[in-house]
């Protein structure tokens, strides 16, 4: 039995004082959600904040990016033991926005699925086709090149710990979503993808979130789909009570 697994994504919204405002409410109003894991991933510059509040509750912290080496002269970079220290346990790693204006690549996508791993933080990462790609008919074969490259060199225990969020492109902010049947056939694939890496026993654990305009109107449709195991949450993650909506779906 996989645990659904519901994250918010903040991108690049709420300050510091922002967070602790949301993180409080969102403490305030958090009840009867045992069988659901809660995600917060707020930017790096409210991490420590979010943790302090979080400390000792059932929500976890997640970042949204890392580097993939342990320290060096990499201004401006973030590396996995910062967030470890912090008491970060998820990180999103491959998010479309990060391969679309950000250089991310299969390879560094790989490597930094290692390095989280490495200090034992779980990577969530994205995969997912964009729209020429998809009407070009090559949804699986993007998502499969995603899947087996950014999980190159794994062994089948460490694939098992990770979430892949898949997100097709297309769908990321522009309020329009896949439908259930189409994600799900996308994610059932993803999955026989990894059982031919990692075995069956992996590709029935290994959790798989749907991303892309999931809003309390429609969480409930995709989570009655039986390949579906939670939602990678943008825009409505920016709210406690629509966040809260989802994460209660
Ligand atoms: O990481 C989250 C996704 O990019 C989805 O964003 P969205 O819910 O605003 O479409």
């Amino acid at each position: 039995m996989r645990k659904p697994i519901i994250a918010g994504n903040w991108k690049m919204h709420k300050t510091s004082s922002e967070t602790r405002e949301f993180i409080q409410e969102l403490l305030n109003n958090f009840t009867g959600l045992d069988d659901v894991e809660v995600v917060v991933c707020p930017p790096f510059t409210s991490l420590e904040g979010a943790s302090t509040l979080l400390k000792g509750s059932n929500i976890k912290l997640g970042a949204q990016n890392v580097h993939y080496e342990k320290s060096g002269a990499f201004t401006g970079e973030i590396a996995p033991d910062m967030l470890k220290d912090l008491g970060v346990d998820y990180c999103i790693i491959g998010h479309s926005e990060r391969r679309q204006y950000f250089g991310e690549t299969d390879e560094t996508v790989n490597k930094k699925v290692k390095a989280v791993l490495e200090v034992g933080i779980i990577p969530i990462m994205c995969v997912g086709e964009t729209l020429s790609e998809r009407e070009n008919g090559e949804t699986e074969s993007v998502c499969k090149r995603q899947v087996v490259e950014g999980l190159k060199g794994l062994t089948a225990e460490e694939i098992k710990k990770v979430v892949i969020a898949y997100e097709p492109v297309w769908a990321i902010g522009t309020g329009k979503s896949a439908t259930k049947e189409d994600a799900d056939e996308t994610i059932g694939f993803i999955r026989k993808v990894i059982e031919e890496i990692a075995g069956k026993e992996v590709a029935d654990a290994i959790r798989i979130q749907y991303g892309g305009s999931v809003k309390p109107e429609n969480i409930t449709s995709y989570m009655e789909m039986p390949q579906i195991d939670g939602a990678l949450v943008g825009g409505a993650s920016l709210q406690v009570k629509s966040f809260l909506e989802i994460a209660k779906f």
